[in-house]
């Protein structure tokens, strides 16, 4: 018996939490009690038969900054993706809600970017790349509890669109310049997003390079122009963001050292 395949009849369906582009993702109750997402597969979005088979890994991947995957129902058509449910939705949309109460809160703002640097840590250690860590990637639980979603799922995507670095769905704004030139992910590829991502909690959600256009940001990426200092950050937590643009990737911190001078910042705001 696969203990990542969960059979249909264990679950109790509920509301409608989004829809993205691998189709619905719903609420529901797993075995009665288990709060669970349920991710229904638009048939052709994804490669599945690659997935369920990867699905295995994902099941043994367990930290407590990493949204959990419980399981798969892979004996029919649309494949369901069981994880754990995480009810403020994502990141994105929960700093941009709550910017008036978050926006002078350099302490709250800085707990959410170590949570993510975890999680991300996690991975680091485990080989792992996410390869499309954003704030809209990341969910949001009870006690501002922050977690990393998605990570690997990018592998399995069919559309062409979001898969190469020319389409219009590619998220060229979290990219550095190996990725933006030879798709060349690594976990150092996933830290200049993290840094990104820091960039998007300390506006509380802003786009970033705001309306400029993709082939704009790969010029300035390309030319080392970086994102600049948000006005609520303090100058040693953007020394931080911009070591994670290092143009080199070997000059980027990796996540374990990335954790430790967060949590360094963070001691030197409590004293
Ligand atoms: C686990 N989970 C997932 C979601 C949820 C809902 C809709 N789309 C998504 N998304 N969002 C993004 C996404 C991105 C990818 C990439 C491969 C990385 C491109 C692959 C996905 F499969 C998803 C997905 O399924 C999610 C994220 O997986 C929402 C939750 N919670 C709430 C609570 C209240 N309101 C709204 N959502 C929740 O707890």
């Amino acid at each position: 018996h696969d203990k990542w395949e969960i059979h249909p009849s264990e679950l109790m369906i509920l509301e409608e939490l989004g829809s993205g582009q691998f189709g619905v993702v719903r609420r529901a109750k797993w075995r009665g009690s288990i709060d669970t997402a349920v991710k229904m597969m638009k048939v052709g979005t994804m490669s599945e038969d690659d997935f369920i088979e990867e699905a295995k890994v994902m099941t043994k991947l367990q930290h407590p900054n990493l949204v959990q995957l419980y399981g798969v129902c892979s004996k029919h058509r649309p494949i369901y993706i069981i994880t754990e449910y995480m009810k403020h939705g994502s990141l994105l949309n929960y700093l941009r809600r709550h910017e008036q109460s978050l926006i002078g809160n350099m302490g709250l703002l800085l707990d959410m970017c170590i949570q993510v640097c975890k999680g991300m840590s996690y991975l680091e250690r485990h080989n792992y790349i996410h390869r499309d860590l954003a704030a809209r990637n990341c969910l949001v639980g009870s006690e501002n509890t922050v977690k990393v979603a998605d990570f690997g799922l990018a592998r399995y995507v069919l559309d062409d669109q979001y898969t190469s670095s020319g389409g219009t769905k590619f998220p060229i704004k979290w990219a550095p310049p190996e990725v933006l030139n030879y798709t060349r992910f690594s976990s150092k590829s996933d830290v200049w997003a993290y840094g990104v991502l820091m960039w998007e909690v300390f506006t509380c959600g802003k786009m970033p390079y705001g309306r400029l256009k993709n082939t704009e940001v790969v010029e300035r990426v390309q030319r080392g122009i970086i994102l600049e200092k948000p006005k609520a950050c303090a100058k040693e937590i953007y020394d931080v963001m911009r070591k994670c643009w290092s143009h080199g990737p070997e000059d980027r911190p990796s996540f374990r050292l990335l954790k430790d001078q967060l949590a360094t910042v963070a001691q030197g705001l409590t004293d």
